[in-house]
């Protein structure tokens, strides 16, 4: 794209954003070098229905309680400058909040000549909890030549050894992930999200999911996946800052309370599955279905012990069962995955579903390890086969008046 096309393009996104605020106008050209911020970017409402708060030391979505759905998108960067990007995450910044508001990005259009500035399918809903998180992976740093500022730790993943990765689901610069109980509402901010910076952004790969809960008055239930056993038990707690300092949040840094997010899309062979008696489906996890129990155990947090033995003394848990191996890498990660199904395959005639892998780690080499220590071994294999895959630097959590990645734009 030449000069004079980009500029062409930020005046369209200017325009579409419409942002004729001094705040931003004196921000994105420099002029006078002074971005008003307080004065233009909007705030977290108080007192407003199923809201959860934009702005906080972490970004929402990571430790938020999960919901029932995800649209999670990866985008490619056109041709982009530095301060173009910088621009489009100020807007981003404002449009999540108005989003997670559960408001139109900007106040819906009174001519009707002109296209509506909110794309209006939620008109009437309430915020159903929406949550927008942002990630940058390492293909972005250099398309944006910031090469010099990214985190060691962003490396692309290895190749792991079953691996089948589909081009279709990977690569891509920037992820969005927007997580909320209405999966209209969360099409609905990507939709517009993307709307507002056409042309300098383009769509990679995207993918919805589903989880389902027993909630009783906001006492949620563990999910349970596809294999239909509860998924998430051995997570970190979300409500211990020692565990999460430990597990999920990058502790110093530019990218400080940042956090590394691996999406995988695995593919699980329900028909296998489904031909599998439960004992065995129950020894590839070592956990009951029911209870989500450790084998040998009642309750779904009862200590997990792999070396569990009956009376005769004969393991009750395989060293290969999917949990022992996990539990073998002597590390952790926040798992907040989203099960997909999206109609069938037309070469086996069999669904195409599975599991949308979202895991959260301070390094990815938290993931990487349990990958590994997987391996050839883990018995769930035999049922899962991935094909989707990235990694992204999930951006610090922003305060009232900054804006989504300014940590890293304020070291330029
Ligand atoms: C590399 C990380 C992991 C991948 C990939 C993965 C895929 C995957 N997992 C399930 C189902 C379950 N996983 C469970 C536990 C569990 N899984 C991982 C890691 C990966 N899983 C970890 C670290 C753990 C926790 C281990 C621990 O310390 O307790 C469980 C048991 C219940 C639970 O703790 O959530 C289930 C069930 C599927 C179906 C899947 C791929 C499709
Ligand atoms: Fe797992």
């Amino acid at each position: 794209m030449s000069n004079e096309s980009n500029h062409i393009a930020r005046r369209d996104f200017l325009k579409l954003a419409g942002v004729g605020g001094a705040g931003l106008i004196l921000g994105s050209t420099g002029v006078g070098g002074t971005f008003l911020a307080s004065q233009y970017f909007a705030k977290d409402k108080k007192n407003v229905k199923n809201k959860v708060n934009f702005y906080g030391k972490y970004q929402s979505g990571i430790t938020t309680q999960v919901q029932k759905h995800i649209y999670f998108v990866v985008l490619s960067i056109n041709k982009m400058s530095v301060s173009e990007v910088k621009e489009m995450f100020k807007t981003w910044t404002n449009y999540s909040v108005h989003l997670m508001n559960g408001e139109p990005v900007q106040e819906l259009g009174k001519n009707k000549l002109l296209p509506s500035p909110d794309t209006g399918e939620t008109i009437g809903l309430d915020a159903n909890r929406l949550t927008l998180t942002f990630g940058i992976s390492p293909s972005f740093f250099e398309k944006v030549g910031l090469t010099k500022h990214k985190p060691e730790l962003l490396e692309d993943l290895p190749h792991f050894p079953k691996d089948q990765l589909d081009k279709a689901y990977t690569g891509g610069d920037i992820c969005i992930q927007a997580c909320s109980d209405d999966p209209q509402v969360n099409f609905h901010a990507i939709r517009n999200l993307i709307r507002v910076a056409k042309g300098e952004v383009s769509m990679k790969w995207s993918q919805s999911g589903f989880n389902s809960f027993k909630d009783t008055e906001g006492n949620i239930e563990t999910p349970r996946n596809l294999f239909s056993f509860k998924d998430g038990t051995g997570n970190p707690s979300i409500n211990k800052q020692s565990e999460l300092d430990k597990f999920v949040f990058i502790q110093d840094g530019w990218a400080k309370n940042g956090t590394y997010i691996v999406a995988r899309r695995i593919q699980m062979l329900l028909e296998t599955w489904d031909r599998t008696a439960l004992e065995e489906q129950e020894a590839t996890f070592g956990r009951y279905r029911h209870s989500g129990a450790p084998i040998g155990k009642e309750k779904e947090y009862d200590e997990f012990d792999p070396d569990i033995k009956d009376k005769n003394g004969e393991r009750l848990i395989e060293k290969e069962s999917h949990v022992s191996l996990a539990k073998q890498s002597k590390t952790n990660i926040l798992r907040r995955s989203f099960s997909y199904s999206d109609g069938i395959n037309p070469n086996t005639g069999a669904f195409d579903a599975g599991l949308l892998f979202l895991s959260f780690q301070k390094s990815p080499e938290q993931f990487i390890k349990i990958q590994n220590k997987m391996g050839a071994a883990d018995k769930l294999n035999e049922y899962i086969t991935h094909r989707g895959s990235g990694i992204f630097l999930c951006l610090p959590g922003v305060q009232e008046g900054e804006y989504l990645g300014e940590t890293l734009f304020n070291r330029i």
